[in-house]
């Protein structure tokens, strides 16, 4: 039986070194790390998620501002607003909740985010210097630096020798996951819909990363034994069992299956998505330290 890995506990760590680190600004600096989340339209799923990184912004002591806008804004008055924010200097991280309204043209709002401020590393700048092997001046994008930390957590920072297959190719997810599990020494391999026979590709993987977005679609026949399950699958799917119309939360792997077969695992939930909430007050942290031209904790 796997080693079921703890995100939760792992993303409490996470914050306690944040608050620390923003205690420390404010009795340094006299300044809170400021974070200013936009969110567009009224999806529920969304606002779900909004208001849970605004509550744990507050419990790390930062000035958390959200700004709610409606689903027919323009994108000249989105622009406007993350142009001034961008110019705000009590403003260190911007997160503009994706997915937009279909009308609206995300790709250029999250380019416009100064990079600086970019908590949520999805910049080209920050992207690019992912790919450039710079850990040290940009944002590494949220649920990739959790993943990894749970990675390292499970099996030392130094991967050497070990394969690990990434499902997935999004700029979001599973480009830079693959950048950071290179920059460890692994020996990686990028998967997606494209690829032939997935199962054989998997079964070979010492860390095997799923972010396909399916259901459950990793099987225990895929997982080489012993392997380390990163599962960053989040789909919501009906569970009669607890009543009519009432759903569940699932991950891209089976998981009763897989962790038959696995050495460690994350659940979900539990797992990665504490770690996407947590690592986003890292980056607030980090980008105000750099701002305020103080020590920047280290993750
Ligand atoms: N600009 C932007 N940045 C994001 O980082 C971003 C986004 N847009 N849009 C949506 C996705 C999704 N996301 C999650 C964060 C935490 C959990 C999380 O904490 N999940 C809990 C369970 C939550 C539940 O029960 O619904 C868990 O896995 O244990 C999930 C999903 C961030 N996203």
């Amino acid at each position: 039986m796997a080693t079921v890995i703890d995100g939760k506990l792992a993303a409490e760590k996470v914050i306690a070194t944040v608050t620390q680190a923003s205690a420390a600004l404010e009795s340094q600096k006299g300044v809170r790390p400021g974070l200013a989340v936009v969110i567009v339209g009224d999806d529920a799923a969304s606002h779900t998620y909004v208001a849970a990184k605004s509550r744990m912004a507050k419990q790390c002591g930062f000035n958390s501002i959200q700004h709610s806008l409606p689903g027919d804004t323009t994108q000249e008055a989105l622009e406007a607003l993350v142009s001034d924010l961008n110019a705000d200097p009590a403003i260190h991280g911007i997160l503009v909740q994706l997915p937009l309204p279909k009308h609206l043209d995300s790709e250029r709002v999250t380019q416009l985010v100064t990079s600086e401020k970019d908590v949520d590393g999805l910049h080209v700048v920050n992207a690019g210097k992912i790919a450039t092997g710079d850990f040290e001046t940009g944002l590494v994008s949220c649920t990739p630096a959790g993943s990894m930390l749970l990675v390292k957590q499970a099996l030392g920072d130094d991967l050497s020798g070990l394969n690990a297959v990434v499902i997935g190719r999004s700029n979001l997810f599973g480009k830079p996951m693959a950048l950071l599990l290179l920059a460890a020494n692994a020996t990686v391999t990028m998967a997606h819909s494209r690829s032939k026979d997935l199962a054989s590709i998997c079964k070979n993987a010492d860390i095997l990363v799923a972010a396909v977005g399916r259901s459950e679609m990793v099987k225990a026949d895929w997982v080489k034994p012993g392997a380390t399950i990163i599962d960053v699958g989040i789909n919501r799917i009906p569970a009669p069992e607890k009543g009519e119309g009432k759903t569940r939360l699932v991950g891209d792997v089976a998981f009763a299956e897989c962790e038959k077969v696995a050495g460690s695992i994350t659940p979900v939930p539990g797992g990665v998505g504490p770690m996407t909430i947590a690592m986003l007050m890292a980056n607030t942290v980090v980008a105000a330290s750099r701002a305020l031209g103080v020590a920047v904790p280290k993750f």
